[in-house]
């Protein structure tokens, strides 16, 4: 993977989009967005709920086919999506639900279960490979959904509020987890996220989407790992939270990040070019028929 570029410059962007829109009926939804994102950066993607960044995001990933703009989207070939709701297959053992969607025959399978294998021990998943879905936690799900992610060795990560329904202490470790992959490997990531915190913690760059558009879209520039107790991330929090129109009183304390009610989660890819909710779903019906 390549290195980390701290800027536009530098090599040639992973992801491109010029004049993005997207509308449903008489709603614009993306109004003309253009956008880089040079190859290895941690793009954070705030923005209000219903102001688009799922729709943004579905765009890139190739999902959604009904979008115009002036000239395409550009992004790598191996594009993995990792979605709030979680997609591990019950009916597969966790190791099968890593490999869904890789070789499962020939001499193509060893390699990619050797892949698989490793992926689940970076995530701190070693000797679960036995597991069923419903024997994890939601962090542990997470975390298989992250190997799902990582044993296609994607260039690209697009996650949707992955942490979303997480609790406090199991997303802070998430966070530590999720930087250290994308550290250790260098995919781009765009990760979507209405935590502006979780944005300020891992994110070389913050976007905020208000009707339509990009209305900030703010460098962060911080040493890693970064600490709240940082008076600059302080500072960068409460430019997110501005740009959002809230106001510091009445956000949560940086300290004490929110605990969501609904169970994570998942991922998929792109690597086929398929739609990855459509692999899921083919690979449930194929399970099914057998
Ligand atoms: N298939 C669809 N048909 C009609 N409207 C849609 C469709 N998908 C999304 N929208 C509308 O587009 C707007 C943006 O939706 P989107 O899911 O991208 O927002 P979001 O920023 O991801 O929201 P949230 O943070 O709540 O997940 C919403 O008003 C939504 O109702």
């Amino acid at each position: 993977m390549a290195a980390h570029p701290g800027g536009l410059s530098g090599p040639a962007p992973a992801v491109v989009l010029d004049r993005l829109t997207r509308r449903f009926g008489t709603r614009t939804v993306l109004d003309g967005v253009d956008l880089r994102i040079p190859d290895g950066q941690f793009v954070a993607l705030v923005g209000r709920s219903g102001s688009g960044k799922s729709t943004l995001l579905r765009a890139i990933a190739g999902i959604d086919h009904e979008v115009e703009g002036d000239g395409g989207i550009l992004a790598p070939q191996r594009v993995s999506v990792v979605f709030q709701d979680s997609r591990l297959l019950p009916w597969r053992r966790v190791l099968d639900n890593v490999l869904l969607g890789l070789a499962r025959r020939g001499p193509q399978r060893a390699a990619a279960e050797q892949r698989g294998r490793a992926a689940l021990a970076e995530v701190g998943l070693a000797g679960r490979e036995d597991a069923w879905p419903s024997e994890l936690s939601g962090g542990e799900a997470q975390r298989a959904a992250l190997a799902r992610s990582l044993a296609r060795e994607p260039e690209l990560i697009l996650a949707d509020e992955p942490f979303g329904a997480l609790d406090a202490l199991t997303r802070i470790k998430m966070h530590t987890l999720l930087r250290e992959l994308w550290h250790r490997h260098g995919p781009t990531v765009l990760l979507v996220t209405h935590d502006v915190d979780e944005a300020v913690l891992l994110a070389d760059r913050a976007l905020v989407l208000e009707e339509g558009r990009f209305c900030l879209d703010l460098p962060i520039d911080l040493p890693r790992p970064r600490s709240v107790k940082d008076p600059r991330f302080a500072e960068y929090r409460e430019r997110l939270l501005a740009a959002l129109g809230v106001r510091e009183d009445e956000a949560d304390a940086p300290d004490t990040p929110q605990t969501p009610d609904t169970p994570v989660e998942v991922e998929s890819e792109a690597e086929s070019q398929s739609e990855p909710e459509t692999t899921a779903a083919a690979a449930q019906l194929a399970e099914v028929a057998a």
